[in-house]
Formats: C-alpha cells, sequence, structure tokens
C-alpha cells in the first residue's frame, strides 16, 4: 500500500491540551501531569485510509508565548494544522483566532485546518458555546470537533477527518473542481479505476488519472479537451 507522510502541526494556548491529544492519538494514553512542552515534541502514527496509508508527521508545539516564534518552523511547509482551544476558557478560543489569523497570512496556502476545542468532559464549566466555535470553523472551512483527550473522545475522529482530506477522492475532487466540464469523467474514474492507479507526486499523479480516463473512456475525449 502506499503511504503519504503528512505533516501536522498543533498550535494554541497553553495548558489547552495540545500534547494530550497528541498522546492519546499516538500512544492512547493520559497523564494528569504532563509538563508543559519546551520548543516543540515530534510523533508520529500511520492510519489506514481507504486503499492508502496516511503517516502522520506530528509537530506538537509549545503553547508558552516565549515559544511563539518558533511556531512558523513547524506550520511552514504542513499540510494541516490542529489548532486547540480549552472550551472552559474563553482565552483560549480568542488565542485560537490570532492563530487562524496567522496562518491565513504566513501558512502554506492550501493548509488544512482543523479546530480542536479540547477538555469536552469538563462541558459543565464550559466558557466557549460549541454552535460559536462550530460557526467560526465553517466561516473559515475548517475542519470543527470538541474532543476529551481525558476521555479519549473524538481524538482519533479528529485525526480520521484530517485523513480523508488527502485520501486519493479527495484530491483529485479538488484538482479537478475547477474544470467542471470533465467532472463526468473524474466520476468515472473514481468508480472504474480506483486503486489501479499508482501513487506519487501530484502531477504524475493528475497525469495518470487523465491518462486513464481517455484510456478507458474514449467517448469522453471530446470532453476533455474541450
Ligand atoms: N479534563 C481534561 N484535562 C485535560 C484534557 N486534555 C489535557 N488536559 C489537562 O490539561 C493540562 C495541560 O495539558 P497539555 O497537554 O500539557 O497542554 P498543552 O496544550 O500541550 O500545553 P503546552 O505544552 O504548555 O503548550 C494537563 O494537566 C492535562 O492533564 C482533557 O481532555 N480533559
Amino acid at each position: 500500500m502506499a503511504i503519504r507522510e503528512l505533516k501536522v502541526c498543533l498550535l494554541g494556548d497553553t495548558g489547552v491540551g495540545k500534547s494530550s491529544i497528541v498522546c492519546r492519538f499516538v500512544q492512547d494514553h493520559f497523564d494528569h501531569n504532563v509538563s508543559p512542552t519546551i520548543g516543540a515534541s515530534f510523533l508520529t502514527k500511520t492510519v489506514p485510509c481507504g486503499h492508502e496509508l496516511h503517516k502522520f508527521l506530528i509537530w506538537d508545539t509549545a503553547g508558552q508565548e516565549r515559544f511563539h516564534s518558533l511556531a512558523p518552523m513547524y506550520y511552514r511547509g504542513s499540510a494541516a494544522a490542529v489548532i486547540v482551544y480549552d472550551i472552559t476558557k474563553l482565552d483560549s478560543f480568542q488565542t485560537l483566532k490570532k492563530w487562524v489569523k496567522e496562518l491565513k497570512e504566513h501558512g502554506p496556502e492550501d493548509i488544512i485546518v482543523a479546530l480542536a476545542g479540547n477538555k469536552k468532559d469538563l462541558g459543565d464549566i464550559r466558557e466557549v458555546p460549541m454552535k460559536e466555535a462550530k460557526d467560526f470553523a465553517e466561516s473559515i472551512a475548517a475542519i470543527f470537533m470538541e474532543t476529551s483527550a481525558r476521555n479519549a473522545v473524538n481524538v482519533e475522529e479528529l485525526f480520521q477527518k484530517i485523513s480523508k482530506c488527502f485520501s486519493l477522492e479527495f484530491m483529485l475532487a479538488r484538482w479537478f473542481a475547477p474544470y467542471d466540464h470533465i467532472k463526468h469523467c473524474l466520476d468515472c474514474f473514481i468508480r472504474n479505476c480506483y486503486g489501479i492507479c499508482s501513487m506519487g507526486r501530484q502531477g504524475s499523479l493528475v497525469v495518470r488519472a487523465v491518462g486513464l480516463i481517455t484510456e478507458r473512456l474514449p467517448d469522453r475525449i471530446p470532453e476533455l479537451t474541450r
């Protein structure tokens, strides 16, 4: 099975639970007395996604203000960023908005952004209404989940959602989106040829996809070349 490497960074205020989310995802473990991250830490985990394997290269950044200037090193070149806030701390949601702005201005152009409202288990003392966060996520086309690293709620699901954004079907659909006239061909391609094409760099994959469409669906060539 082809392996796709996905660099992912976690951003957000200190104490919101970034390291705990990563620890839950990678080791299925929760530590009540985790120390604040210094600089950043790095972990990996490989998960299946359809006919592919996705290897997450996870950079868990330090939330303390004194480390803020290091963050670009980690979000640069990232395929996705998980911005974490603590649902019991309104301030951490304001910080999240600053991260969104910074990523928009200085982050990779096509980065996938996921917002995680952590400590869902402390819902009775929440300060950030779920609807407000969800609406904000929608307004910036971000993935949204409320998680609990402590109770293992939605952590796996969060990474699955990110993973899906890099699945073959999803990426092909994104690349071909501007070409409405070959949409039907693309649908046919996905239905008929999925699993045959080799994974590679984006360009070679697209070339191969178009090659397969023209080979298998010659009657569609006029649409492709219109
Ligand atoms: N109740 C509850 N506590 C959590 C949860 N996730 C993390 N915590 C606690 O919150 C505190 C901070 O967690 P960390 O994972 O260190 O937070 P962080 O965002 O990595 O912090 P920095 O490394 O300083 O940026 C720890 O005491 C954790 O045990 C959660 O889902 N629920």
